[in-house]
């Protein structure tokens, strides 16, 4: 089995601890959602799985090898990240963006361009190809970012708030491609998501996180129980509708 493991991580910032003894094998050909609320330490525990973040004790491994053991380039080629603020330091076009996430495979040009292809064409981009990134829009922006992790064609995809600034059309054709790539290329999708709708309908399981601890991990019918929304987001909440198709009614 191919997994990314965390056993007994640890993460303080600033003197404060922000993830407590966090367990979690997360499994590839799975879409995984982190839910919680504001401030619980998805973001944090994220960017730790993606080995970004160096914990205070715990380890994080990829198939048993602790990540911090794992060459650079072989550790940037497996697992994508993709951080929560998108900012781009450069004003360079689409492709070039999207380009960026070939870098660690040193692979050749044609290589390089059929990946980016692939990607921009998964995210709806090619039309957007040559345009530089100040001219895009925030939600075509967000799709450019992204299309850099793709274009790296990683073994993992690790993505902070994906769909955050997705219209409805292009959310469900994201949602839809993660579950392809899970599915049939035996991907590893670990999604931070707020929408619990979208990790309720989406995700093969869902772990809930809050002040930094892992309160809920299974099925997101099991994670997302209206029970776990009442103690971990104190709403009274309910699902209406059918597996797959769920809607939530607050209140
Ligand atoms: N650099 C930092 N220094 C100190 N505390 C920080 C720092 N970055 C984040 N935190 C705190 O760590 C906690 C977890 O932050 P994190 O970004 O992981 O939460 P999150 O669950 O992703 O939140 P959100 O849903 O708001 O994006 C929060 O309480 C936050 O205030």
């Amino acid at each position: 089995m191919t997994a990314l493991a965390s056993v007994g991580l640890a993460v303080s910032l600033s003197g404060r601890s922000v993830l407590a003894g966090v367990d979690a094998v997360l499994r590839a050909r799975e879409v995984t959602a982190i839910c919680g609320p504001n401030g619980a330490g998805k973001s944090t525990l994220l960017a730790a799985l993606a080995g970004l973040r160096t914990p205070d004790s715990g380890t994080v491994t990829l198939n048993d090898q602790p990540l911090a053991s794992l060459d650079r380039d072989l550790r940037a080629r497996t697992l994508g990240y993709l951080p929560q603020a998108g900012e781009i330091a450069w004003d360079i076009d689409v492709a070039t963006l999207a380009g960026l996430g070939r870098l660690p495979w040193r692979a050749s040009p044609a290589e390089n361009e059929a990946a980016v292809a692939a990607a921009l064409a998964a995210l709806d981009l090619e039309a957007f190809a040559a345009r530089r990134v100040s001219r895009l829009s925030g939600g075509e922006r967000a799709r450019a970012l992204l299309a850099r992790v793709l274009a790296g064609t990683p073994a993992w995809i690790l993505a902070d708030e994906p769909l955050a600034s997705l219209d409805l059309a292009h959310a469900a054709t994201l949602v839809a491609h993660f579950r392809h790539a899970a599915r049939s290329d035996g991907i590893g999708v670990i999604l931070v998501l707020h929408d619990l709708a979208q990790a309720m309908n989406h995700a093969d399981r869902v772990l809930v996180l809050d002040a930094g601890r892992i309160v809920a991990d299974g099925a997101p019918e099991v994670a997302l129980d209206e029970g776990v929304l009442k103690r971990v987001w104190g709403v009274s909440a309910r699902w209406l509708g059918e597996p797959g198709a769920r809607a939530l009614a607050v209140g």
